[in-house]
């Protein structure tokens, strides 16, 4: 069967080699639907055929576009950016079928108008109220959803997070309701759903519900879902209703109420299915299938597709259609998303959290995430001595839930902490950064989490916090979900005030000018007699300076320690600058230094001879005025320099990845649930890699000096000083684990070796 039509001045062809659909009259002109026949696909495991199309600035790519009598695979390719691409440039060919196959043009630049919401003969109501909303054309879900929707296809899709997946199947569900239509004027009391929407978790439900209610205020929809008294929700469904969108639990008790009855639904939409499963939902999710009339049409949306949603999907849907605009893409996250890494210690988390967050999220919103409720809690309240945050999670309670992200969402705080579970699907406009504090404990867990940012075509960044024994998960999930991090130290103390400034400046504007004009004669008395010295004294009060910060080290963000480097003009020396040479260096112009060194790290560029190093702020104070050797320099340094160890080693990494145990087997250690160093939370305590010497490059053979395992976090210690340590003198860790820097046994410092001179 081919449906050809012209929609919107596009000529489309709809290519349904052997269906035959289930087809309703529409008056709605079809978009085009390009579907081939197919075979295998990692998501609906179907037979595979391509589309081929020519961008307009050359070159080409091919996308799968898959289908098996039952079923098709739609890729974003194929949708994507159709303003770039020539006339007759997306062709659509299929062997099997090649007889039947038309080719299906886009004229490239009519595109945009004739995509406009205000084109689709969609109600006027429903029109008018996407477009007071900023919704005036189609996203690539939603182009793709609407024909086959329309149709009265049964539908199985899958799309990046934040692409606009509610109103892909709100729109169609809004136009059929409203074409049947004809008591919206007159609404009839105690009519019964028309349309449930089943989600996984009630903020997901609130949103879809709004979500729908907003762009169709004439329909009655009512949200059910667990947390709060029943009555409300009886009563709102005894008043009648068209849409009901809840939570499978409290549905299955207002069913058993006979609150709810289900024998009208003609719509049914499975949200985030695959969370179903994860929360716990399957039972009741088959329950109240089974309760349903058997003429509907079914979609479901979902990320992955575990057994049971197949199951699902054979059992209660028919003959679906599969939209997958994921498909075997590498990137998984929405564009626009800029990702990061920044390693970090369990102890400098709390320290780098907030300062992250005042360079990162430049004053806008940013939600963090933890593994645990109870960090949750911890880390919220650590943050609210300096930043205005909440933590949302399942033990609190429904209403408290709801007054948080309203609160969030109307940027009364900016900083949310926040559990998976309670962040799943939540779509807050203008989230600027994504910290995930902890590691997710699995890709798909990484790609939700992150897609909080970034949505409907916004730009946003994630910010992945690992320790050291993490590494190879850090590159395990760029492999698992197609993105690549730009490796970040943490900001220094000059990044975080100076962000701090801006955002004080950027809330000036907010000052009531009646405000103004009332301190404005104190304004002028003070500058007459302070200068610019008062309003930059106004500033560092209002960004919460009002006392100097102590320095920081950039490589572990301990307070109390700077980090300096230290570079050498080779034509003074005799050889490549080591961490040994660092230390003799530093003992023979300051000895204490060489006593209180911490972490040492040589710079990765190897035309430069140099390393970078903590010392107690006094000392490094105290050598930055010492003389130095000719051909040595001493400096404060800012910004760390790209550093020998800042990568794990590819030899070890190869040889010991997860992949090489499985990964990326589709098992459950692929899933996360069980890798030591791999995803979950495992040990992500790196102090006993404070104890570790050895590392670089070029001594990582010299096992005399290497005490580490073969998942060294690379970083050294020599001289003896644990990371914990969080003051600039006396508390010397007597029970020294490293090696001397001078004899380079084990067991004692520098300082108390027998062979130092000093001693
Ligand atoms: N065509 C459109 N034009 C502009 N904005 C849109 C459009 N469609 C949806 N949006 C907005 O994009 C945002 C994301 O939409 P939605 O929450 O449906 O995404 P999603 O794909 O379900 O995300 P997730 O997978 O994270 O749940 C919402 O704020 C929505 O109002």
């Amino acid at each position: 069967m081919a449906l050809s039509s012209s929609l919107l001045g596009v000529s489309t062809v709809y290519q349904t080699p052997s269906l035959d659909l289930p087809r309703r009259t529409t008056s709605t002109p079809a978009l085009s639907l390009l579907f081939a026949a197919a075979d295998k696909s990692q998501f609906g495991g179907l037979r595979a055929s391509s589309v081929h199309f020519r961008p307009k600035n050359g070159g080409s790519a091919v996308a799968s576009a898959v289908a098996t009598p039952n079923s098709s695979v739609l890729s974003e390719e194929a949708f994507k950016g159709l303003g770039r691409f020539d006339k007759n440039s997306l062709n659509v060919s299929d062997s099997e079928y090649e007889s039947d196959t038309d080719t299906t043009t886009f004229s490239g630049d009519e595109s945009k108008d004739e995509l406009a919401i205000a084109n689709l003969g969609l109600p006027r109501l429903l029109v008018e109220s996407l477009e007071s909303r900023g919704i005036t054309s189609l996203f690539p879900i939603q182009r793709a959803v609407l024909v086959p929707a329309l149709e009265g296809r049964d539908i199985i899709a899958r799309a990046k997070t934040g692409t606009g997946k509610t109103l892909a199947f709100g729109i169609p569900i809004i136009k059929r309701l409203s074409e049947d239509d004809q008591e919206i004027r007159s609404p009839r009391r105690g009519r019964l759903p028309r349309v449930l929407v089943l989600a996984p978790t009630r903020e997901l439900a609130k949103q879809v519900e709004k979500e729908i209610k907003d762009s169709a205020p004439y329909l009655n929809t009512v949200c059910v879902y667990g947390g709060v008294s029943y009555n409300t929700q009886q009563n709102a469904l005894s008043r009648g209703v068209d849409v009901v969108v809840g939570t499978p639990g409290r549905i299955i008790d207002l069913i058993k109420s006979s609150s709810l009855k289900l024998g009208e639904v003609q719509f049914l939409v499975l949200d985030e299915a695959d969370q179903m499963l994860a929360v716990g939902f399957e039972e009741d999710v088959e329950m109240i299938l089974e309760k349903l009339p058997t003429k509907r049409q079914s979609m479901l949306f979902s990320a992955t597709m575990p057994a049971w949603v197949k199951k699902l999907s054979r059992k209660y849907l028919d003959s679906p259609l599969t939209i997958d605009l994921v498909g075997d893409q590498d990137e998984k996250l929405a564009e626009g998303i800029k990702m990061y890494a920044i390693p970090t210690t369990t102890t400098s988390k709390r320290t780098i959290l907030s300062d992250l967050v005042t360079v990162y999220a430049k004053g806008g919103k940013a939600i963090v995430f933890t593994q645990t409720k109870r960090d949750a809690d911890e880390v919220s309240v650590s943050l609210t001595t300096s930043i205005a945050s909440e933590a949302l999670h399942g033990d609190i309670s429904q209403p408290q839930r709801e007054r948080t992200l309203n609160g969030f969402r109307q940027g009364k705080f900016t900083v949310l902490v926040a559990t998976d579970v309670a962040a799943r699907g939540l779509d807050i406009p203008n989230v600027d950064l994504i910290i995930h504090y902890e590691l997710p404990n699995d890709p798909e867990t990484f790609v939700h989490r992150s897609g909080r940012t970034g949505r409907a075509g916004k730009e946003g960044s994630a910010i992945l916090m690992f320790t050291s024994n993490q590494r190879r998960t850090v590159r395990s999930l760029e492999r698992d979900v197609g993105c690549k991090f730009e490796f970040i130290s943490p900001p220094s103390v000059e990044e975080v005030l100076e962000s701090s400034a801006e955002q004080v400046v950027a809330t000036l504007s907010g000052v009531h000018p009646e405000s103004v004009e009332f301190f404005t004669p104190t304004a002028q008395k003070l500058i007459e007699e302070q200068g610019m010295g008062a309003l930059a004294a106004a500033l560092a009060q209002l960004s919460g300076f009002s006392q100097p910060p102590s320095s920081r080290s950039l490589i572990t963000h301990e307070q109390g320690l700077m980090t300096l480097q230290l570079t050498r003009d080779p034509a003074y020396s005799r050889g490549f600058l080591s961490a040994r040479s660092v230390t003799g260096f530093l003992s023979d112009v300051y000895s204490a230094a060489a006593d209180e060194l911490g972490k040492i790290h040589l710079i990765a560029d190897e035309r430069v001879q140099g390393a970078v190093f903590d010392l107690p702020e006094e000392i490094a104070k105290e050598l930055l005025n010492r003389q130095t050797p000719p051909g040595n320099t001493i400096s404060k340094v800012t910004k760390l320099p790209a550093l020998q160890d800042d990568e794990p080693p590819s030899d070890y990494y190869g040889r010991f990845s997860n992949r090489d145990r499985g990964f990326r087997g589709g098992s459950k250690e692929r899933r996360g649930f069980k890798t030591s160093q791999g995803w979950g939370r495992g040990s992500d305590d790196n102090d006993a890699s404070d104890f570790r010497r050895g590392g670089g490059r070029g001594n990582r053979s010299d096992s005399s000096w290497s005490r580490s395992s073969r998942d060294s976090s690379n970083d050294w210690l020599i001289g003896g000083r644990r990371s914990g340590r969080s003051t600039s003198s006396g508390s010397r860790d007597r029970s020294f684990g490293g090696a001397c820097f001078i004899c380079g046994r084990s067991g004692h410092r520098a300082s108390d070796c027998p062979n130092n001179p000093a001693y």
